[in-house]
Parts: structure tokens; C-alpha cells; sequence
């Protein structure tokens, strides 16, 4: 039974990482951290966690990498921007096993990071021990793992079929990615913005062109397709609690068919248990994913205006956080993928 340590537990992510290794047979929540009600158990602030005799010992902690170390065989950082790249650093030192929820390690350029996250980066020495992981693609060759961002794994997964294609199926320069997420993707702090009434029953498009996540989408894109040009990438607003709905536009390339890039997304995904691509004629919304670590793709051509148009959904919390990060943490220890995250939706 491996022992696995939180810090950030009060948080939307934190908190989902409990909900989600709750139902791991291999692992074992043994300490969690965080900066308010340190010294009170866990079960006095979530009393919904009180009927489980497993939480009864857990007291919220302030952050010390050495107790981690010594009783804990892995940390998920599920903490806001810039709080991983300052706690981190003796766990990387020390090479302990971290996963790290935020964007502190995601961008290998310290000037990409500083220009788009508008915060310090870390030494570029400490930068180089991550791996950026996308689940259904990377495997883990390094201590500190790097969980994508929620917007990010929607985005690459609408798209890694069309940029990981050995023939060129879409036009390059004409990539539109128009994306809407749930509120609980700006996690628990209540912000002006993130307020009910401002909220509920609105739509807002928000960090328009200005959005953290296109330098990571951007650069794992090229590493896929050396012809890769920035795509136009817009995030909105929406009153739902969770769930990202992903709109994915690209003109074809000269010569290609809708049925070859059918193909390609089966030939890709179909030995992909967390990714299912939906017959044509049917396209996923928000509820076939909701609750679970699944990446929905549905797909439609205009043959009017030559457009492809891939539908995408994921649930920003798991799909987008804690579930991908359990998914890295499987594919780190070599458990079974699917553990802790075989999940039917909520309905
Ligand atoms: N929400 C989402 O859908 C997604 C979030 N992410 C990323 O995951 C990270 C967490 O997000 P989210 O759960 O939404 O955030 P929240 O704001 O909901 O929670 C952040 C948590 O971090 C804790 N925290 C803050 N500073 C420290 C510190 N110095 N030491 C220990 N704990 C600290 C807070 O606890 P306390 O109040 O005790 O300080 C709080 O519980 C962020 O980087 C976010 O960008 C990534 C993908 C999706
Ligand atoms: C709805 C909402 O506000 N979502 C957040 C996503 C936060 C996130 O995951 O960003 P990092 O992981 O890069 O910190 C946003 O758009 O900034």
C-alpha cells in the first residue's frame, strides 16, 4: 500500500483527489496540508468525511517537505500557480515523487512562464527534472510530474489525432479552439467574477487571447507536428459546476476526406480506454463525462465551407486535475490505469 500525501487538501482539486483515491485499492491518504485550520481534523471542517473511519486521523498540516519524505512514498501539489515552484524545490532536490496539479512546471521556458502566468519562474535547473505528462500519451520518466491543465487536455485531446497524423489533414494556420468551462475550474477562492448572481444564468468569454494555457497546448502541438502555427484559442464562462466543452474548427487539407479523419481519430483512441470517439451522427455533451476521468470526441463536416468541427468533454476536476493526475500516478507505480478512476457519470 503506497502512502500518498495532499497539500492544498481544502481545495476543489484536493478535495477530489481524496474523493477519487477513495476508491484506490493501492494506495492510502496518509497526510494533508494546507495553510488555513492547521491543527483541526479533516472530518471537523468536511463533516461529510466523518462516517469514514479512514479520515478520522487526519489533521490539516502546515507544508514540511521532510515529514512528506519520511512518511509518505508520494505528494500531489493540487495548490494555486507559484506555490509548487517555492515548496517543491527539496523534494526535487531529494528526487521524492511529486505530481504536481498547477502550472509551476508545465512551460520548460522561464520567460514563457513569467510572460503568461505573470509570476517568478523556477531555476531552469530544477524546471528540467518535470515531465509534462498528457495521460493518454506520456509516460513518466522523471520523479516530478506535470499534470496539464484542464483546458490544455481538452483542447490536446480535441486535436492530437489532426497534429499527430503522419499526412497532413487539416490546414494548418486555420485552427480555431472555442472553450467553456464550469465555475469550479476557477477553484474555491469567490472572486467578483465567479460570484452566483454573476455567474448563473450568463455567459462570459474571459482572458481573451491572454489565456496560460496557449503557450503549453501550443508547444506540445509542435512537438507532435513540426508545422504547427498558433491557433486562435478563446475560454468562456459557464453556469455549470463542472465540465469543459471544447469546439474545435480546421479547414481539411487539399485531397482530404471527413472519412479519413474518422479514421484518424479511431486509429488513435480506440486502444484508449479513457478516450471514445462517438459514432458519426452523435456528439457528446457535458453529462457523458461528469463525475468521471473520460475524454468524449464527436466529430462533423461542413462540406460547405470545408470545416471539420470536433465536439470534446471532459470533467475540468477529474479529466482536468486530480483524475489525470491519479491516471500519471498509476502509470508512475505501475498500477492498472483504470484504478481509483473507473467511473460511471453522475447523472
Ligand atoms: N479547478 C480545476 O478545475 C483545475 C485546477 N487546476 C490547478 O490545480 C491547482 C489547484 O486548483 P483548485 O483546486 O481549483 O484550487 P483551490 O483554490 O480550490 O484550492 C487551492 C488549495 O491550495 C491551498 N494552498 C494555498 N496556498 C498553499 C500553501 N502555501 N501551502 C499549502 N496549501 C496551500 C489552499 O488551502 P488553504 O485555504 O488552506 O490555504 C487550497 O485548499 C491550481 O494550480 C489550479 O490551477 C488544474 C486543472 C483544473
Ligand atoms: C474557469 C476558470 O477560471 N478556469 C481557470 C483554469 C485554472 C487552471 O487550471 O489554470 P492553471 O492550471 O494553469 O493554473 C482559468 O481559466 O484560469
Amino acid at each position: 500500500m503506497k502512502k500518498i500525501a495532499i497539500v492544498g487538501i481544502s481545495g476543489y482539486s484536493g478535495l477530489e483527489l481524496l474523493r477519487l483515491l477513495h476508491g484506490h485499492s493501492e494506495v492510502e491518504i496518509d497526510g494533508v496540508y494546507g495553510t488555513s485550520n492547521i491543527g483541526t481534523s479533516l472530518t471537523s471542517i468536511f463533516p461529510k468525511l466523518a462516517f469514514f473511519p479512514e479520515y478520522a486521523s487526519l489533521t490539516i498540516k502546515a507544508f514540511s517537505a521532510s515529514e512528506i519524505m519520511a512518511t509518505s512514498d508520494l505528494v500531489f501539489f493540487a495548490t494555486p500557480a507559484g506555490i509548487a515552484s517555492e515548496l517543491a524545490r527539496e523534494l526535487i532536490l531529494a528526487d521524492f515523487p511529486v505530481i504536481d496539479l498547477s502550472g509551476d512546471f508545465r512551460l520548460q521556458d522561464v520567460n514563457q512562464y513569467e510572460k503568461w502566468y505573470k509570476k517568478s519562474a523556477i531555476h531552469s535547473d530544477l524546471l528540467s527534472k518535470a515531465d509534462y505528462l498528457l495521460a493518454d500519451f506520456d509516460t513518466p520518466q522523471q520523479n516530478y510530474i506535470s499534470n496539464p491543465g484542464c483546458y490544455a487536455t481538452g483542447t490536446l485531446l480535441s486535436l492530437a489525432p489532426l497534429y499527430q497524423s503522419k499526412v497532413d489533414l487539416i490546414a494548418y494556420d486555420s485552427v480555431i479552439v472555442d472553450a467553456k468551462s464550469g465555475l469550479s475550474g476557477a477553484g474555491k477562492k469567490l472572486t467578483d467574477s465567479s460570484h452566483f448572481v454573476n455567474v448563473n444564468e450568463n455567459v462570459s468569454m474571459y482572458k481573451l487571447n491572454q489565456h496560460q494555457h496557449i503557450p503549453e497546448i501550443f508547444n506540445k502541438l509542435k512537438s507532435w507536428q513540426n508545422q504547427t502555427l498558433p491557433i486562435q484559442f478563446t475560454t468562456s464562462l459557464i453556469p455549470v459546476n463542472r465540465g469543459i466543452f471544447v469546439s474545435s474548427y480546421a479547414k481539411l487539407a487539399k485531397n482530404i476526406t471527413f472519412e479519413q479523419v474518422v479514421s484518424a481519430y479511431h486509429e488513435l483512441y480506440d486502444d484508449k480506454y479513457f478516450v471514445r470517439v462517438f459514432d458519426q451522427g452523435h456528439l457528446p455533451d457535458l453529462h457523458q463525462v461528469v463525475g468521471t476521468n473520460f475524454t468524449d470526441i464527436g466529430l462533423d463536416y461542413n462540406p460547405l465551407t470545408n470545416t471539420l468541427t470536433v465536439v470534446t468533454v471532459i470533467d475540468n476536476l477529474v479529466k482536468g486535475a486530480a483524475g489525470q493526475a491519479i491516471q500519471n500516478m498509476n502509470h508512475f507505480f505501475g498500477f492498472d490505469e483504470k484504478a481509483g478512476l473507473d467511473l460511471v457519470p453522475i447523472f
